[in-house]
This record gives C-alpha cells, structure tokens and sequence, in this order.
C-alpha cells in the first residue's frame, strides 16, 4: 500500500503532495479538522478501565497512534499473514477498499486529568466540562469520556473499521463509552467544497470558517503561544452535542416560517434580505413593516459573530440516525455537531447559551450529548504519538 506523506496540518489530500485518497497522517496539526469535510464519520468516546496506570495508557496512546498511522495510509493495521494461529490483528473489512481520505483524531477529556495518573497539573484551564445549559436533555451514557476517536472517512466501512481496530487494541486499557456514526457532511470546511444540506433541508456551512483563512483559525481555532499548557500548543478542543432534530414537527412547518427559523432562504442558502448564498448576513436591514428581516430569534442572528463579541467556531458536524425512538415512535435523527476552537469557555459555551435561550430553532431540536475534549497537536512523525507532550518530564 502506498505511504502517506508529510503535511503541516493534514489539510487536503488535494492540496498537498500525497496521493489521491489519502490525507497524511504525520504533522504539526491532527488531521480530521481543516481537512476538507469527509462524507462519514465514526465518533467514539472510551473510558480507561479501572486500575490501568500512567504508563499503560502511555503505552495504548503508542500503539494507537502507530496502528492509526498504518489505516491512514491505506494499510491494515497489522500484516497477518505471519500468524495464522492467532486472531487477526486486523479485522479485515477495510482489505481491498481504498483510504477513503480517511483521518482519525484523538483527544482526551476533562476526566482523564483526576488523579489516576498523575496528570492533575497538565490540565488545560481550557479543558473544563461543558455547564448544564437551559434546554439540556443529556444522556449521560453518551456524553463525556476519557479519550475519543474521530474517524473521517469518504467510506463508511473504511470509518468503522478504523474505530473498531482501536478498540481493539484498547481490550484491557480502555472500553468503549459511547459510539456515534454520522452519514452526511453538515458543514464547509474548504472554500473548494459546496455548502451540503443539513436534514432540516437547509444548506449549512456558507458562514463556517474555511481552511484558506488561516488568520481566523489562529484567532479561533488553534491553541496559540499563550496556552496555559505547553504540550496542546498547535492544538486545538473539540466539542460535541448529539442534537435531536424533531423532523415530524419541522416537517408540518410552513416554509416561510422554517426559514424564518434559520434567517436564510431554503433553497438557495441566501440569507432573508440578501440575494445569494455568500452575501453579507443582512443584521440590521428592516422590511416596509419596519421589522427586522432576519428575526431576533433566528438562527443565524444568535449564532453570529457580529452578535457574540467578534467569536466564532470551526463547526464539522454530521447528520445522524439512529432509527425510531422507542419512546415516542419518531425518527431519531438529527445533527452530531462537532465545533473545534482554541477556548470553550470563549467559544461554544456563551454562543450555545444564547442559543440554549432564544433561539427560533430551539422548537425543532434537543440536544441530547455533551462532550469536550483537549485535541493535542499533531503527530510529528513515525517516533512520536497521540498527545506524547502530557507525558514528557
Ligand atoms: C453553539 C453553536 C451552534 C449550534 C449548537 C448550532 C446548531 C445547529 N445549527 C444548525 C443549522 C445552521 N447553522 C447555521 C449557522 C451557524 N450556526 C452556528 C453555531 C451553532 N449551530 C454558527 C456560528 C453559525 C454561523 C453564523 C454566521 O456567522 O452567519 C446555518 C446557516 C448556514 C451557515 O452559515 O452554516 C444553519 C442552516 C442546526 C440544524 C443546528 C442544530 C441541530
Ligand atoms: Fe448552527
């Protein structure tokens, strides 16, 4: 299998050197977050198992990182010819399937830094869990954890079998906590990629932040010099909500009133008052009525920098279903919002509050998992691994 090549973030498998179908794995930044949008994802969260020590997590984070590596790059994680009398190391749905510009991330969360391994001192004031916000209907189950996997891929069976093969080789360190898979894109992350359309129908993206402005990914995004923990410069924190949509209510709405909801034009992406999709977010413009076109209550009017201090985020989320809900009979379906930024706290947290309490969109969702966590930098290369800056003295 071919070998991938070296990137400073692991961007574009299309605009770096590497070949088609394959994102490099090595570099200064993970790859899975500028990186042009995949169509599928596979999200885990694990919890390390009781009495596993500091150097045994050590030792997973290594081998994660190696077999992660080798799936990058289109290879199994193991050559199992050599032992046909033990179990595959490699579970084999992935043979003869191409890479699929597949990335897998890693990030740990707030809980990791308790006192099991010693790693109290090395927690970023950054890496705090998310606060109950108005609305919340969590599902502890799924949200939080220690560690988490998130695996990009165009295939399907390429994402899964990548989280699958790490949980693996986690048996005895870490067990599975929760697992998400996404189907479609939500959102932009290229200026080369076209706006994907959410399953409320809407086109969501347009206003993300893109991998070719790289001086709002370093005011928003990237961990900086001024990080108070030296191992996640270059780094960057992850949240993610699983966000319900209710899609038998949304579906009974009128379309006047759906795109109210959002402040943009269904079919075109246009924002109310604005002709097409990229034009400027039209804040203050005013109908003959003398309202506001785009409502106080939309969607894209709370969410908006102009309205939350100059903040944004990196939004990379995917549709989800998880079938029927056996409560209420309805679709489980929704977004899996994920959103990366340099600080929570100025980020997600007060931009999710304002939503959490006036926004239009708050009668079609739950958000119904929480979690965060610290996304190390990248890998530098075959000597190093997954978040070896927590662990060097
Ligand atoms: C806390 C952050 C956000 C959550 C949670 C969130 C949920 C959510 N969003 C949509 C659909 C759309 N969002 C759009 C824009 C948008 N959303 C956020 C943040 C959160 N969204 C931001 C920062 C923005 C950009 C605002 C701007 O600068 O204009 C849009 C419009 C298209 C776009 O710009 O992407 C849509 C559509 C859903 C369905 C949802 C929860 C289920
Ligand atoms: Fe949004």
């Amino acid at each position: 299998a071919a070998v991938a090549g070296c990137s400073d973030d692991g961007s574009s498998a299309a605009a770096s050197s590497s070949p088609p179908g394959l994102v490099p794995f090595h570099g200064a930044r993970q790859a899975g977050i500028i990186t042009d949008a995949q169509d599928r994802l596979a999200f885990a969260a694990f919890d390390v198992s009781p009495g596993v020590d500091r150097a045994a997590l050590r030792d997973l984070l290594v081998g994660w990182t190696a077999a992660a590596a080798r799936m990058a790059a289109g290879q199994a994680v193991a050559d199992d010819e050599a032992a046909p009398q033990s179990p595959p190391r490699d579970t084999g749905e992935a043979i003869g399937l191409t890479a699929g510009n597949l990335t897998i991330t890693f990030g740990v969360g707030p809980s990791l830094f308790d006192d099991r391994f010693g790693l109290a001192a090395r927690r970023p004031a950054a890496l705090t869990e998310i606060p109950a916000m108005p609305r919340d209907n969590l599902d502890p189950q799924r949200s939080h954890g220690d560690l988490c996997i998130q695996a990009c891929a165009d295939d399907p069976q390429v994402a899964f079998h990548a989280v699958r093969n790490l949980r693996r080789l986690a048996q005895g360190t870490a067990v599975l906590r929760w697992f998400q898979l996404g189907f479609g894109r939500t959102s932009t992350t290229s200026d080369s990629q076209d706006t994907p359309r959410n399953l409320m129908g809407f086109k969501d993206g347009t206003n993300n932040i893109k991998r070719e402005d790289t001086a709002s990914l370093d005011r928003f995004v990237w961990v900086g010099e001024g990080g108070d923990q030296s191992w996640m410069r270059g780094g960057t924190y992850a949240v993610t909500r699983r966000i319900r949509m209710l899609l038998e209510a949304w579906d009974r709405d009128y379309l006047l009133d759906q795109e109210n909801v959002f402040g943009r034009t269904k079919v075109s992406g246009a924002p109310l008052g604005a002709a097409e999709e990229f034009d400027t977010v039209p804040l203050t413009a005013r109908g003959k009525d003398g309202e506001l076109v785009i409502g106080e209550d939309a969607h894209i009017r709370l969410a908006a920098p102009a309205t939350n201090n100059g903040v944004t985020l990196l939004r990379r989320g995917y549709s989800y279903t998880d079938g029927v809900s056996q409560e209420t009979g309805q679709l489980d379906a929704g977004l899996f919002f994920i959103a990366f930024q340099r600080d929570p706290r100025t980020g997600f947290i007060p931009v999710q509050r304002r939503l959490a309490l006036s926004d239009a969109l708050n009668e079609y969702i739950q958000h119904t998992s929480s979690a965060v966590f610290a996304i190390p930098p990248g890998v530098r290369d075959g000597r190093d691994f997954w978040a070896s800056g927590l662990f060097a003295t």
